[in-house]
């Protein structure tokens, strides 16, 4: 991709005023034409509490994991108690009280969005695409497909994932979304006037097309430490049979959805004597997956923040935000939203969840179910 510098012209004044609302300052973010240096309030968040550093159990990483993506059964027999599928349904209803449905919520979304610009986020894997075994075979379906083109037609849409940009891009495949790769670590975004983005804290670009871009990407300087410890990882575990290690640029995953469960622990210890070694790399959990990513205070909650802002929708007064996801890396963007009632973060879980969204989906047939009624209330509207 290519990476040229902004031109002066970019640099208003007004714009500076904006960016302390993202926790970004000016003198920290140069107007970078390498994109090297970025701020160091994002920069400098402290790290989680490290915990007893040479126990994966004793620091939780072995519970996180076997808590991980649990299925149906193992929910039901944490609780002690052999449960028949129907007080499961009992239990998902109850725990639907308080998350209800999005789709039986629609009229209530619908009469708040009057007036106001929906934008919608969405998460991929688990929201867009089913959970599968091969992360390289998580494909949405022709439907689910169809509702996120018709969807981005009426609406700003923007995809927020852990993946790399590039790898989400190429899966949902639509020039017409916003993508934030490497979980909101590494966003796109269009060159407009309406954005109140300081012009220090993003680098210009071209898209597929050739078109004119703005990068975001705030923890840049990390890339060289990735790239290292990701090979470093693939090295460590290639005898663990199952065990995948992927690279997204600015964070890095290790899967252990095929790994036999008595490995689990082999692989949280070689994970974690990696990490040792780097003291400016955290680690978080997502559903079978270890994440390592940099120490910086910047979050999908963060990644929704900035695309308001760049998309001309600071003002929260006229936005409504829907954001969508599964996972916990989700659940900051679902605070966001809560923390100044800005829209409605929806989960996507078959299974009861404590979450900080107001809203759920049942599965990624539902979440197309709801961009499809969102398409058809807007159609209704136009034609009025
Ligand atoms: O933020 P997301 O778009 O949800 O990405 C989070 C991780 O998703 C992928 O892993 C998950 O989905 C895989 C395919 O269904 C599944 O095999 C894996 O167990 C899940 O954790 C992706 O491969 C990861 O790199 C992302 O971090």
């Amino acid at each position: 991709m290519d990476l040229k510098p902004k031109s002066a012209s970019v640099l208003a004044d007004s714009a500076l005023i904006n960016k302390s609302r993202l926790g970004i300052q000016s003198n920290m973010l140069p107007c970078s034409q390498s994109g090297a240096s970025f701020s160091s309030s994002i920069l400098s968040a402290p790290r989680k509490k490290p915990g007893k550093l040479d126990d994966v159990r004793s620091n939780g990483w072995l519970d996180a994991m076997q808590s991980s993506s649990p299925p149906r059964k193992k929910i039901v027999k944490d609780f002690g108690v052999e449960i028949a599928s129907d007080d499961s349904d009992i239990a998902y209803n109850s725990w639907m009280l308080k998350y209800p449905s999005a789709l039986n919520s629609f009229d209530h979304i619908i009469n708040r969005a009057k007036d106001k610009k929906i934008v919608i986020f969405l998460d991929y894997d688990g929201t867009l695409s089913p959970i599968v075994d091969d992360p390289d075979r998580a494909f949405m379906s022709a439907d689910m497909h169809s509702a996120v083109k018709g969807v981005a037609e009426y609406f700003p849409t923007a995809i927020i994932s852990g993946r790399s940009r590039d790898k989400v891009r190429e899966l949902v495949g639509l020039a017409e979304l916003y993508y934030a790769g490497s979980h909101g670590m590494d966003i796109m975004f269009p060159v407009q006037e309406t954005s109140s983005i300081d012009c220090s804290s993003y680098i210009r670009s071209t898209d597929t097309q050739g078109k004119d871009v703005n990068l975001f990407q705030p923890a840049r300087e990390f890339i060289p430490m990735i790239d290292e410890v990701f090979k470093t990882l693939v090295d460590v575990t290639k005898d663990i049979p199952g065990a995948k290690v992927e690279d997204h640029k600015f964070c890095t995953s290790v899967h252990y959805r095929n790994v036999d469960e008595n490995s689990w622990l082999m692989v949280a210890q070689r994970v974690h004597d990696v990490l040792k070694d780097y003291p400016r790399l955290r680690l978080t959990h997502g559903r079978k997956v270890l994440e390592v990513r940099p120490v910086i205070d910047w979050d999908k909650g963060r990644a929704v923040e900035f695309l308001l802002e760049s998309l001309g929708f600071s003002n929260s007064d006229d936005v409504l935000p829907i954001y969508i996801g599964d996972d916990r890396t989700d659940e900051d963007a679902f605070k966001v939203l809560r923390k100044g009632n800005r829209g409605y973060g929806i989960l996507v879980s078959s299974i009861p969840k404590e979450s900080k969204a107001f809203l759920s989906l049942r599965d990624t047939f539902e979440v197309s179910e709801f961009l499809k009624s969102l398409v058809k209330w807007k159609e209704q509207v136009d034609m009025k």
